[in-house]
């Protein structure tokens, strides 16, 4: 019978010291075991994910071709046989095994495969080791079988949804690049003003998380042509609402030569509301410069890689015919990357399945690097498994002891809930809540904003 050993047990069910990552027995409760948003991920969603890599390869089979040269025609049956392999393997509950492919990344992932080996005493399974490890490695694997191709390395499978995905949002993106490109011109604003309008930047953005292409229920539009007056109805689903500290934060920092790193999550619209988030944190002078932190691979479908990032500004300055504004604010990034102030990088761990309590120890330059910044910003669901190390915690723990020990700089995390782990709640909220809506962890319907100094 399958089982997942960290799993967030849907609901609110007893769990031992408050994580249930240190079970050791096989002896569960299948029933809460079956309920859990972890087992229904693996058994029914990472066949899925696969099946739909391997329908769009077919359906996209001529332009793939026409892009990549003829060779490209044989080697795509050998790639769609290793994704046929790949599901089988999860659908069985195969073992999983060692990368074989030359990517910088493969050592680390090979060292914690032997380390999971080594705790578990046997090699790890799909449904015997973390969801977050299991997860993560589904998408590390769709890499490698393009890795280990001669004319596909640098395939990404996704691609296309994320360029739909953008496309699809232009309504959204043209309001609120209006929007921003009207704050942006504003002289002579009250530090009041500037902070209400950065606050409410901060939930545009945080609802941009929204905007997810790996999430079961997919995103559905709002029906108010105005996403800003959206957002300021869904304030009573934001659990923890933290927002005041980005503020005090950014003004008390005084710091000369300011950073704020954002660690990002998906592509199309949640992007454009991160960048037009960073514009005004450096227009209203609350730092020097931003760095973006996007995936080194494509990672949980609707990620941002470089080749991502670089496309929406490319897009955005080719969309007058949808508004000036949006040429505009594609002129002024491109000079932010110019001048430096910002840059975009792709470090390596945010793909690897570690927790981020993990990262001091496995990238320290990494955490070197964050430290340096005034506020480190986490958007989505996937950063918040990682930050509270994937454990399903009393939901009234605090965050800082969540956090177990990751503190590189003040950190604030900006997440639509769609898993079933929470912590930092007030007690009684979670059954409260619970109470309106049965999926209220997994949904997407509620968010957080939670920080942590
Ligand atoms: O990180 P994101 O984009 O907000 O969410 C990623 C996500 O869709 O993937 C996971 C399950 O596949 C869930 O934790 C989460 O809902
Ligand atoms: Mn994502």
């Amino acid at each position: 019978m399958p089982l997942l050993r960290i799993i967030p047990v849907s609901g609110l069910h007893v769990h031992q010291n408050n994580r249930l990552d240190i079970v050791t027995t096989r002896i569960f409760d299948q029933i809460i075991f079956e309920q859990s948003f972890a087992y229904q991920t693996v058994r029914d969603r990472l066949p899925v994910t696969i099946t739909k890599v391997i329908d769009n390869l077919v359906r996209d089979k001529d332009q793939i071709v026409q892009d990549l040269g003829e060779f490209t025609k044989e080697e795509m049956k050998e790639v769609i046989g290793s994704f046929s392999k790949l599901k089988n393997e999860v659908q069985t509950n195969k073992p999983f095994e060692v990368l074989t492919s030359d990517g910088p990344d493969v050592s680390s992932w090979n060292t914690y495969y032997e380390r999971e080996r080594e705790r578990e005493g046997e090699k790890p399974r799909w449904f015997h080791t973390s969801w977050l490890y299991a997860e993560c490695y589904m998408y590390r694997r769709i890499h490698e079988v393009f890795e280990l191709s001669t004319s596909m390395k640098t395939f990404d499978p996704f691609n296309k949804q994320k360029k739909d995905a953008f496309l699809n949002s232009l309504d959204l993106i043209v309001f609120l690049g209006n929007h921003v490109m009207q704050l942006l011109r504003m002289k002579n604003l009250s530090q009041l003003e500037m902070k209400e309008e950065l606050l409410r930047l901060v939930k545009v953005t945080l609802w941009g998380n929204q905007h997810d292409l790996s999430h079961p229920t997919g995103y559905k539009l709002p029906e108010e042509a105005n996403p800003l007056e959206h957002i300021d109805r869904l304030n009573e689903y934001i659990l923890i609402d933290d927002s005041h500290h980005i503020w005090s934060t950014l003004t008390a920092s005084g710091k000369a030569n300011a950073v704020i790193d954002i660690v990002n999550d998906n592509a199309g619209y949640e992007i454009f509301t991160d960048l037009c988030l960073a514009d005004v944190l450096c227009t209203f002078s609350l730092t020097d410069k931003v760095r973006f932190h996007v995936k080194a691979l494509p990672w949980f479908i609707s990620d941002t890689t470089k080749h991502d990032f670089f496309w929406v500004l490319q897009k955005l300055a080719d969309l007058s015919c949808k508004s000036s504004s949006l040429p505009a604010l594609a002129t002024r990034w491109e000079e932010h990357l110019q001048s430096g102030r910002w840059v975009v990088e792709a470090e390596d761990f945010w793909t690897l399945p570690h927790a981020y309590n993990e990262m001091k120890a496995t990238d320290n330059n990494l955490y070197t690097k964050l430290s340096e910044a005034t506020l480190v910003i986490f958007k989505g669901d996937l950063n918040y498994r990682k930050l509270v190390g994937e454990t399903n915690w009393l939901p009234t723990e605090s965050f800082t002891n969540a956090l177990q020990g990751f503190h590189p700089a003040p950190l604030v995390t900006l997440r639509t809930l769609k898993a079933d782990l929470i912590c930092g709640l007030q007690p009684g909220q979670a059954e409260m809540t619970a109470a309106k809506s049965h999926n209220w962890l997994t949904s997407g319907d509620y968010a957080v904003i939670q920080f942590d100094g």
